[in-house]
């Protein structure tokens, strides 16, 4: 097989790599929705507003839309409905680098539509639909494109949680995250609290919830909730210009690399160190053909060395399949605990209490690196011959 093929190959594993990951996120979903079909019923008796989704092709940027301007952007059952659906959109959406969420009409989201709040005011169906919600947050976070929440007015209740389910915060000068869970005599109920103490810290994120102190930019930029402050114009495309514009420091190359990068973030905060390294190696292995192939738009001194290296690699003999590709070991994301069965789960976690490798993937690497020094020394060794000039 020609390094173009086994790049190419590597490519395809990886892609279906990433579409068996969706298929199980979205199994492991429909799972714990399985019984939870009646809150699904209720939520659509609960009608009004929207979520858009408008994927832009050329940039890779995505914007979704709360747009419920009558009720300050709040959640109707039906707009929680439509998120699970343009999240399960953006999943498979294989060009796109980053989304945006922002709210219509000027403010953020004004978190449940009370009105449908009231109608479900018993334990159960609140529980429910707060892991409809939990569910559907997680995904957007998980998502392999860069997220980033955009708050010009306000975001509260579960407007503020769905903030914290974005990579990022940026933050118009009018902008304002507030928990006001607790003037209710309620705490987050999307995951908002847990994700919270993840960006903020738990005495930050206890002050915020416990007080529901508003966070507006500057204080938000002083606690770690907000990234940025845009000043600028209120007007809608400016901001969404301004968040665009903001965004392009972190998602310039191609998307495949973008995705990596999330992918290998996303193992990094949720799985063990020993998991999370797994998962890491395993995504750098369906990258390194490719990007030591792959035409990138880099900065010049590695456009060089790419360019060096792939005309080294030209002379290289075949790249054969390894056999653990053959014999179906995991792909990138398949060590993330969501995509495993139960049983390997705990299996999995007792064995990474342990060492981060076993004695025989030890062994393996020591004798891959020694053969890879030898062939490189060689290899540099003939490319910088005097002949060569
Ligand atoms: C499960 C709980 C939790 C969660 O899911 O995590 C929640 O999210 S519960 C909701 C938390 N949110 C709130 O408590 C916000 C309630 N709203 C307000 O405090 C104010 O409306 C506002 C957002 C501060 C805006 O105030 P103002 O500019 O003065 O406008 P109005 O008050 O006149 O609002 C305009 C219009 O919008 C309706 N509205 C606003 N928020 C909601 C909401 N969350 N649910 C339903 N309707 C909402 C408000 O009733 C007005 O409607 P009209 O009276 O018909 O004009």
């Amino acid at each position: 097989m020609s390094v173009c093929g086994a790049a190419r190959c590597c490519w395809i594993q990886s892609r279906s790599a990433v579409r068996r990951i969706l298929q199980q996120n979205r199994t492991v979903c429909s799972h714990t929705n399985g019984s939870a079909e009646s809150i699904r019923k209720k939520l659509q008796a609960f009608s009004g507003g929207s979520i858009d989704l408008q994927k832009q092709q050329d940039s890779g940027i995505a914007v979704l839309t709360v747009n419920n301007p009558a009720r300050m952007n709040a959640f109707s059952g039906s707009m929680m409905l439509e998120l699970e659906q343009r999240v399960c959109e953006l999943e498979t959406w294989t060009e796109g680098k980053a989304v945006i969420v922002q709210g219509a009409a000027g403010t953020f989201c004004s978190g449940s539509d009370l009105n449908a709040v009231r109608a479900i005011a018993n334990p159960h169906d609140g529980m429910k639909m707060c892991e409809f919600m939990q569910n559907t947050l997680t995904r957007l976070l998980r998502l392999p494109l860069i997220s980033v929440a955009l708050v010009e007015g306000r975001a509260l209740g579960g407007g503020a949680e769905l903030t914290t389910a974005c990579d990022f915060r940026l933050m118009m000068s009018d902008g304002v995250i507030q928990f006001v869970h607790k003037y209710m005599g309620l705490v987050p109920g999307w995951g908002g609290a847990a994700r919270l103490v993840r960006i903020v810290g738990s005495q930050t994120a206890l002050k915020l919830l416990s007080g529901a102190k508003k966070v507006d930019p500057d204080f938000g930029k002083q606690i770690g909730l907000v990234d940025e402050v845009l000043h600028c114009s209120s007007s809608e495309e400016n901001a969404l210009a301004h968040a665009e514009q903001w965004l392009t420091q972190f998602i310039k190359g191609p998307a495949p690399v973008i995705q990596a990068v999330k992918k290998v973030v996303v193992s990094g905060r949720e799985l063990p160190l020993g998991e999370a390294l797994q998962t890491e190696r395993s995504v750098f292995g369906t990258r390194v053909n490719v990007a030591l192939t792959g035409p990138w738009e880099l900065p010049a001194a590695h456009t060089v060395m790419a360019a060096g290296r792939r005309d080294k690699l030209r002379d290289l003999p075949p790249v054969e399949q390894s056999s653990s590709e053959r014999s179906g070991s995991p792909s990138p994301g398949d060590t993330l605990p969501w995509n495993l069965p139960k049983h390997q789960r705990v299996k999995r976690s007792k064995s990474a209490s342990g060492d981060v490798l076993d004695p025989a993937e030890r062994a393996v690497i020591r004798i891959a690196g020694l053969l890879s020094y030898l062939l490189i020394r060689s290899r540099t060794r003939s490319f910088f011959s005097p002949a060569d000039g």
